[in-house]
């Protein structure tokens, strides 16, 4: 399923915080969105899924206006794995990953056996499969990210928006995140830190700094040493690892 995002701003507290960006995520394509803190990622990526209502712009899921469609509607074709993943209610790690089912019920439609099998199947996925009974308050920042992921899983969506999904995460599961959210293979829109991560997992990325869009393309492409000191104002090298062919980033600080 195709996402397009044609010429969002958003505008908050006077600030303009977005600023005309326009973005296309054909179906099963990985793309990545780059950019310091504060630059507007979360932002751009909160008015496209529907918390944050920008000034100006259309969204479209497949044939869907997203920011005319109820939220209950978008849901069901679309999954998120926001930044901060806290709740107030003790729920376990079971519950919260069936809460991704929800979409897809009727109101007071109980959860069947092939809700079940969706949730362990999910859980399975992201490494949990044994905290199901867990209360989910008592996991560490990682394991309530994994568990976030597995809710998406189970909500069966045909297109993922990412918010920083590895920030909690140690390295094994930064990469096994990405490598689950990959065979999903749907449409994905991530905002990401890791620029290895970026060059290793994005079909396409886009560049935003000051709520602007200032480059965009194949990460192979686009992410030299050029780009990197316009937008992150540091020094660094790019250049093909020795050990795996791969584009690798060392920076000089
Ligand atoms: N409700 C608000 N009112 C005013 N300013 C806001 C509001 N929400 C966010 N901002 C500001 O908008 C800017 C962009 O924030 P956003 O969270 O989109 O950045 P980001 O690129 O996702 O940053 P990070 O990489 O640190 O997560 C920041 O300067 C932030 O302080």
């Amino acid at each position: 399923m195709n996402l397009t995002a044609d010429h969002i701003s958003v505008t908050l507290s006077g600030a303009d915080i977005v600023k005309d960006i326009s973005i296309k995520v054909e179906s099963k394509q990985f793309v990545g969105i780059i950019g310091p803190n504060g630059c507007g990622k979360s932002t751009l990526l909160k008015s496209i899924y529907k918390v944050i209502k920008p000034q100006k712009g259309l969204v479209f899921l497949g044939e869907k206006d997203v920011l005319k469609s109820p939220a209950r509607a978008i849901s069901k074709d679309m999954g998120v794995v926001g930044q901060f993943n806290e709740m107030s209610f003790d729920f376990t790690v079971h519950e919260m990953v069936m809460m991704g089912r929800t979409p897809h019920k009727h109101l007071m439609e109980s959860d069947n056996q092939w809700d079940y099998q969706i949730v362990a199947d999910a859980l399975e996925k992201v490494g949990l499969a044994e905290y199901a009974d867990r209360s989910y308050l008592t996991l560490s920042g990682g394991e309530k990210q994994r568990v976030i992921l597995a809710r998406a899983i189970a909500q069966q969506p045909q297109f993922l928006i990412l918010d920083e999904p590895t920030n909690h995460l140690d390295i094994k599961y930064q990469l096994q995140m990405l490598s689950v959210v990959k065979s999903l293979n749907i449409g994905v829109l991530a905002a990401l830190h890791d620029l290895s991560m970026a060059l290793a997992y994005c079909d396409i990325l886009y560049v935003v700094k000051h709520g602007q869009m200032i480059a965009s393309g194949n990460p192979k492409e686009i992410l030299t040493r050029e780009l990197i000191r316009q937008v992150y104002e540091i020094d660094c090298e790019v250049y093909p690892n020795p050990i795996n062919g791969d584009l690798a980033i060392a920076y000089l600080t």
